[in-house]
């Protein structure tokens, strides 16, 4: 690695590299040209559900609404693309960035359930989503001073300064801190000639390479507004400076700042808008579910904990691609699968967690998290071989809280204790949890089984046998609103034994219809 001289300096005296740390928290990533981003069309996939018949309507079906080229396309797709592209951080080509984490030893901003080297290897994870984005070094930079405009005092500034320059095909430095503002930005990416990154804006880059559909794209412009307005404020600043700011445009009036900002308010809304319909869309497709009662299951958990992977693993919908990389999936699908009792479920893969992520980040994408508030069940995906497993679980309970989810659902959350087989030791759960390997397929009965009681528990469902009349139409009516496990044809009296899995609401329709 190509140190400076000054470099060796710093890191002697002020900081420590982590240049040995492993790669994605010791695990090795995927070669980078494994990291191509691949459309995820698997809402209603149609691969086989286990072997099992499908029940009516499963694809698709009479109203047609079942798979997420509904979510995808309508005639405004130009639209979305304009405000889409409209801004957009620099992706195009190689970065090649220098990782600076600012350590804060002392008082409030101190954070005490991490350590700095594992927070640097996230921000290492977080640079390596993106394909041909590479890491240069990563230095760990003590600072009393992290709230101020060059987050370092003048010391470390100049040491820091003289490194970054120090590296001749640098393109990019990442500063490892939630949101710089838009002031303290400039001002470094001047000091340095390169550009600057926040946690905010590197999220945001992983996120516009990931995303792929509509409401992806839309939550994303949204997510970006705050960054414009923070630079418009930067510019007028600038702009006054030299007398020209507040001026009126000529015929217009309004002075250039109200224009840049009715503009920015426009924006706003256009996008609040096209995701309001979306909403509305994803509200209807989740009616039409419920009303044919399949259960759903929503699958969350903190990035790369392999989520898509278990899900993969529970459906066998091979149409899934999990991925070594952060935010991989960025849209919700959903994938229809098997209880071992045959019953239909339907597994709604989310978006990852991660700490640290600025609030209004998490704003945008909350629709898409509120099908999580609405599932019959929550299975919480968790890295166990992680090192920050704990800290990462505090997380993703922290944003749940923020979501509103119902309690009885937070508490029937089943947690997964997944990527068992990088534990070196045999692994036990110490409580109710389950340990899993989503790759290798270990432990997947226990959880089935353990998904199929709680299921059944949550909706109301029980299973029981009923006597029809096969000269009726109740078997087709039962095959059609509930799950036919068994029938035992009783020959001589014309009628059969059925086990069915059944709603108490459905039970109830039953008997209004059919009993004499
Ligand atoms: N060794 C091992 N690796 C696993 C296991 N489960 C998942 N992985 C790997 O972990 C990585 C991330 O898996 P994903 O399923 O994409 O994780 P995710 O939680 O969906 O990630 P995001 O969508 O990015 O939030 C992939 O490389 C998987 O192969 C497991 O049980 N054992
Ligand atoms: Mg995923």
């Amino acid at each position: 690695m190509l140190l400076s001289r000054a470099l060796r300096a710093l890191a002697r005296r002020h900081c420590r590299s982590v240049a040995s740390w492993p790669r994605a928290l010791g695990r090795p990533l995927l070669p980078l040209s494994e990291l191509r981003p691949v459309r995820q069309r698997s809402l209603w996939s149609s691969t086989p559900l286990c072997g099992a018949k499908r029940p009516g309507g499963w694809h698709g079906g009479e109203s047609g609404g079942w798979t997420d080229e509904d979510m995808d396309y309508e005639e405004d797709d130009d639209d979305v693309e304009d405000l889409f592209s409209s801004y957009a951080t620099p992706l195009q080509g190689t970065q090649k960035i220098l990782i600076v984490h600012p350590e804060v030893k002392w008082g409030a901003r101190k954070q005490h359930c991490t350590t700095a080297d594992l927070q640097v290897a996230e921000a290492v994870a977080l640079v390596q989503s993106i394909p041909n984005w590479t890491v240069v070094d990563h230095l760990i930079m003590s600072t009393k001073t992290p709230d101020s405009k060059f987050i370092f005092g003048k010391g470390n500034f100049q040491l820091l300064t003289e490194t970054v320059k120090g590296f001749a095909q640098l393109t990019a430095v990442f500063l490892n801190v939630e949101r710089l503002s838009s002031l303290s930005e400039k001002e470094l990416e001047a000091a340095w000639g390169v550009k600057v990154f926040d946690r905010y804006s590197m999220v945001l880059s992983i996120f516009r390479y990931n995303a792929r559909t509509k409401e992806a794209k839309l939550q994303i412009a949204l997510a970006e507004l705050p960054l414009l307005r923070s630079k418009l404020k930067n510019e007028t600043a600038h702009l006054d400076q030299q007398g020209g700011g507040s001026r009126y445009i000529m015929g217009s009036g309004e002075t250039f700042m109200e224009v840049q900002q009715r503009l920015l308010k426009e924006r706003e809304l256009k996008i609040k808008k096209a995701l309001e319909k979306l909403k509305n869309k994803r509200k209807m497709l989740r009616t039409q579910r419920r009303r044919r009662e399949f259960p759903i299951i929503s699958v969350m958990g903190y990035t790369n904990s392999g989520k898509t992977t278990l899900i993969k693993s529970l459906t066998g919908d091979a149409s899934l691609q999990p991925r070594d990389q952060l935010f991989a999936t960025l849209d919700v699908t959903a994938h229809g699968g098997l209880l071992p009792c045959r019953m239909p479920v339907i597994y709604v893969d989310t978006i990852g967690f991660l700490s640290q992520l600025p609030h209004n980040l998490i704003d945008s994408f909350s629709a898409t998290l509120e099908d999580v508030v609405h599932s019959d069940l929550l299975i919480h995906v968790r890295d166990i071989s992680h090192p920050e497993a704990d800290n990462q679980k505090r997380s993703v309970l922290a944003v749940l809280q923020n979501l509103n989810v119902p309690p009885k659902l937070l508490e029937s959350m089943i947690e997964v204790h997944n990527k068992i087989d990088l534990v070196p030791i045999r692994y036990d759960s110490d409580n109710t949890a389950i340990p899993v390997s989503a790759l290798l397929g270990y432990g997947l009965d226990k959880l089935k089984q353990s998904v199929e009681s709680t299921v059944m528990t949550n909706t109301g469902r029980i299973i029981m046998t009923i006597r029809v009349n096969l000269e009726s139409p109740q078997l087709s009516w039962l095959y059609k609103e509930a799950s036919v496990q068994e029938v035992k044809v009783l020959p001589e009296e014309g009628s059969a034994d059925v086990v069915v899995i059944i709603t108490n609401a459905v039970y109830g329709k039953y008997k209004k219809l059919f009993s004499k």
